[in-house]
């Protein structure tokens, strides 16, 4: 046996790291500090509510939907905290706003306990959402669901903060009415390869209103619909930008299934602006929060070729692929919006061929920008960036 596997020695590199990440751990520890939870400090909910300088937690802020909300949040004014733990998240989605003062970014895995944060928001948008990432680690993606989605309510409940969650379209499973109001209860299959997010999502929400119940805490649940545009990265793997990619690099675009498939697409900012509406309002049900505009996936295929075109790509035409459907993929997933439009005032403006106009100069001017590391790791897995 080769001594140098056996798990009781300590090599001397072994010593410089753990050396290294103890150092780490007191320099995050040090910048954690200013978040520790006072409570005789704390301001009620309603007087911070109104507040245009509120500290809001948003985790999964690397991701491309809290990327996009962690943005426009600095641009209203507020302080923001973003916990990501980089798994899917990109460092890249962020490089553009970690200079900013009022930012903190925190490197965490929010199925670990949380440490004490000082926030009156917390946005919890941590979860894989591509199919392609998140049936990779299926045990995961259920851990994230379940502990992860009871870290951050516990979080919230220490801060009587209000808690948005963010949950799927993906809970109606392979609806079987059009479009999906708030009230249908799903066709989902429990133990399909889709399930874990599925099902990990329903527990999710039931777990948001077992604390709502138990403790009274402000909860909010939004049901996101296939939101896609800038901030979606290439390798993303969902349909919008695995097309769009195809497309810049000349390459067929391939219909998983025979496109018949319909999806409602809405541009990111229409969603950021669902979620804030909904954050503000008083309404504690689930709400959807997407486009009802419908698409065929042939039909999205050719709107991004016709997009690739008009911006000087040619030779696309009838360059479309086939392979097999993903299992349990559904059908036909149409939200029923007239809640949110009701109870937030809210509907999406951006119509299909702009929104894709938009996330097509988006990727094609990213093209071969590559990652900068700008995030440095902490022995405890929390990271800090310097403000
Ligand atoms: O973006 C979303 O809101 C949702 O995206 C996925 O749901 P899905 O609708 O399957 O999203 P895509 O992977 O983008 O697939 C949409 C359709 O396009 C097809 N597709 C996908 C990728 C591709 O390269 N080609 C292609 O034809 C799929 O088979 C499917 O019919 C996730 O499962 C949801 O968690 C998430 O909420």
């Amino acid at each position: 046996m080769n001594p140098c596997t056996t798990s009781h020695l300590v090599l001397p590199t072994e010593v410089s790291t753990r050396h290294k990440q103890i150092l780490r751990y007191r320099k995050q520890q040090r910048c954690l500090e200013k978040y520790i939870l006072k409570l005789e400090n704390y301001p009620t909910r309603n007087s911070c509510l109104s507040c245009r300088d509120m500290k809001i937690l948003v985790a999964g802020g690397a991701g491309f939907l809290g990327s996009n909300l962690v943005n426009h949040l600095l641009k209203e004014g507020h302080d923001v905290v973003l916990l990501d733990s980089f798994i899917v998240g990109l460092e890249s989605s962020i490089n553009h706003l970690v200079d900013l003062p009022n930012l903190t970014v925190l490197r965490h895995d929010i199925t670990k306990p949380l440490k004490d944060l000082r926030v009156d928001q917390i946005y919890h948008l941590a979860c894989p959402a591509s199919p392609k990432h998140y049936q990779r680690d299926p045990i995961k993606t259920l851990q994230t669901c379940y502990i992860g989605t009871e870290n951050m309510l516990k979080c919230a409940l220490r801060c009587n903060a209000r808690m948005l969650f963010s949950s799927t379209s993906e809970i109606y499973g392979d609806s079987l009415v059009s479009p999906q109001p708030e009230s249908y209860f799903g066709n989902v299959n429990s133990y399909g390869p889709r399930s874990c997010y599925d099902e990990g999502k329903r527990v999710a929400e039931s777990l948001c209103y077992a604390y709502q119940h138990m403790y009274k805490l402000d909860v909010r649940i939004a049901r996101i619909f296939n939101a896609y545009g800038p901030g979606m990265p290439a390798s993303d793997g969902r349909v919008v930008s695995n097309f769009i990619a195809a497309a810049i690099n000349g390459q067929p675009l391939n219909i998983t299934g025979d496109g018949s498939a319909v999806r409602c697409f809405q541009y990111v900012t229409d969603c950021i602006s669902g979620l804030t509406k909904l954050m503000a309002s008083d309404y504690s049900q689930p709400i959807n929060i997407g486009n009802d505009r419908l698409c065929r996936v042939d039909e999205l295929a050719h709107v991004v070729m016709e997009v690739a075109t008009k911006n000087g790509i040619l030779g696309l035409d009838k360059r479309i692929t086939y392979s097999e459907r993903p299992v349990d993929d559904p059908d036909h997933r149409q939200p029923d919006i007239r809640l949110a439009r009701e109870v937030l005032g809210w509907s999406p403006v951006v119509s299909l061929e702009d929104g894709i106009q938009k996330t097509f100069e988006w990727l094609l001017s990213i093209q071969g920008t590559s990652l900068r590391g700008k995030v440095a790791k902490t022995g405890a897995g929390l990271v800090s960036l310097p403000s």
